[in-house]
């Protein structure tokens, strides 16, 4: 049985591959992450990962098996196919990926759908769209970890996207501890992050900042 969608989930939603923690143990760096209360984890293996397609469903298994433990929801991004092999709890695709009508049907209600809007427009599509559970929206900030992220959102941006929107809104991209404050008052539901907790020197601190930042938001 998958965990199903609620939007508490997206506080402190991790997004990490093994190309993103060079030299680590992904697994050592999700489980910390998890023991910190990460409240969502998305497996996001792509670009510069050097795992074989065998080896991304493995250690994908093992890090399901992690965040059920914990309680927390497991999302695959992009991989469809990765995402029902790995019984996930929830998959996202972005506006370059497969159509998210598609997904919906593919996945048949088996998990949740996120799906990436970064302008009003792609926004007020997703609002026509039934199924769709949450929207991420950036990059809000520069960002080094996806190079072919879209222009720059900014936070008066994102504010537009979340009065535009019908689902609850998490925030990507650039994000630093000093900026959670601001991003959680343009009343998105939360933010996700790669550096900011792959790169931490104290997780629970920095988890811990995600959370109180979007304490009051429910
Ligand atoms: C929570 C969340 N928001 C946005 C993205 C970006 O998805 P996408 O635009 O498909 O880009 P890639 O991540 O696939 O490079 C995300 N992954 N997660
Ligand atoms: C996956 C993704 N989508 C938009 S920006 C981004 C990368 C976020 O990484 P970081 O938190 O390190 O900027
Ligand atoms: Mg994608």
């Amino acid at each position: 049985m998958t965990l199903k969608f609620n939007r508490n989930q997206l506080r402190a939603y991790f997004v990490c591959g093994t190309q993103d923690v060079p030299g680590a143990n992904l697994e050592t760096v999700v489980q910390s992450a998890l023991d910190a209360g990460i409240t969502a984890y998305q497996y996001r293996d792509k670009g510069t990962s050097q795992l074989t397609p065998n080896e991304r469903l493995a250690l994908g298994r093992q890090l399901h098996q992690r965040c059920a433990a914990a309680n927390v929801p497991f999302i695959v991004d992009d991989d469809v196919e990765l995402a029902l092999a790995l019984n996930a709890d929830g998959i996202h695709v972005g506006q370059k990926d497969d159509r998210v009508t598609t997904v919906l049907q593919r996945v048949a209600g088996q998990m949740f759908v996120g799906l990436s809007c970064s302008t009003l427009a792609e926004v007020a599509i997703a609002n026509q769209i039934r199924g769709i559970a949450y929207i991420g929206s950036g990059p809000i900030f520069p960002t080094t970890s996806k190079a072919d992220a879209d222009p720059v959102v900014g936070l008066a941006g994102l504010k537009q996207l979340v009065a535009r929107s019908q689902r609850p809104i998490v925030a990507i991209g650039g994000i630093t501890e000093s900026q959670l404050r601001p991003v959680a008052a343009t009343g998105v539901a939360g933010s996700a992050v790669i550096s900011m907790i792959a790169r931490s020197t104290d997780m629970p601190r920095t988890v811990g900042a995600m959370l109180t930042a979007t304490a009051f938001q429910s």
